[in-house]
């Protein structure tokens, strides 16, 4: 199986971003790609909830991800949508961060939103709050394609090893880790918590992410770390995509996830454990 990650620099300005991305998924399925994947926050990445609330739709009136629909039927080609940000009709006007699994006929086959917030100080000058714009998800999703199971997860839910857990021993073959990290936790924690994640899940884990500086109409700027990455189940990095917008395709060969799961079957040792609760 060839998968192929986007790694994109997308603006808070949709109509703007969604022709790059088209261009790109095309790229990937011209180099061969049945799977190609796109970042957190494909559409816009947030700047103020002002512009959000101008700009960004309601999922059946969201024009990225019905283009998305129909790119994927015209390559015959699997997409994960790492997500996009989506109106909700929440009272408290909260936006979705929300995942989609897309089939080569363009039907949606799988809907996932982000349950982790990033509600973090990362340094003096530099503070996110999510879960001032966005509602969190409640519920793991995994969705099914003819070459394995992908359990959806998004950017910050890196950090909740047991999600992970629970995809894997849900039968997930490839974790999907789209993201928009910031380059401080980027450059300390990204690599290694994609690597332990695939690790110990003995799956592929395959992270296309956001880079660069953001142009952003409104509000502060923003910027993320780039290194959009493929791990095997075995630990090894497949990929690293740098620091600039890129389309990245790799072969995936299956049959490594059996085999890391037979060599090392820690999967089937959890025990449960007394103790502190
Ligand atoms: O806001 C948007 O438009 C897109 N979403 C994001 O950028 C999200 C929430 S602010 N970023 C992360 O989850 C970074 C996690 C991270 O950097 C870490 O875990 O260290």
């Amino acid at each position: 199986m060839r998968a192929g990650l986007l790694q994109l620099n997308v603006s808070d300005d949709p109509e703007a971003n969604l022709p790059v991305t088209l261009s790109m998924v095309a790229e990937a399925a011209s180099e061969g790609a049945t799977l190609v994947l796109t970042p957190e926050v494909t559409n816009c990445l947030s700047s103020s909830r002002s512009r959000q609330q101008e700009v960004l739709r309601y999922e059946d009136q969201d024009e990225t991800l019905s283009a998305l629909r129909d790119a994927a039927a015209r390559h015959g080609i699997w997409l994960l949508i790492g997500s996009l940000a989506l109106k909700t009709g929440d009272a408290d006007g909260r936006f979705a961060n929300r995942s989609f699994l897309i089939d080569p006929a363009g039907d949606i086959r799988a809907r996932y939103d982000k349950i982790h917030m990033f509600d973090v100080q990362v340094s003096a000058e530099e503070t996110y709050r999510e879960s001032d714009g966005f509602r969190p998800g409640e519920e793991a999703v995994v969705g099914d394609t003819p070459f394995g199971k992908l359990g959806l997860t998004i950017c910050y839910d890196i950090r909740f090893p047991h999600l992970y857990r629970r995809l894997a021993r849900a039968g997930a073959d490839i974790l999907t880790v789209p993201a928009a990290f910031s380059p401080v936790t980027g450059a300390a924690h990204w690599e290694p918590l994609l690597r332990a994640r695939a690790i110990e899940s003995g799956a592929f884990v395959l992270a296309p992410a956001q880079c660069g500086s953001h142009a952003t109409s409104r509000g502060r700027p923003r910027a993320t770390y780039g290194h959009s990455m493929a791990v095997a189940p075995w630990g090894d990095v497949l990929v690293d995509a740098g620091d600039a917008p890129c389309v990245t395709c790799m072969d995936l060969n299956m049959t490594d996830v059996a085999t890391a799961r037979r060599r090392v079957p820690s999967l089937l040792h959890d025990r449960s454990i007394a103790g502190p609760p």
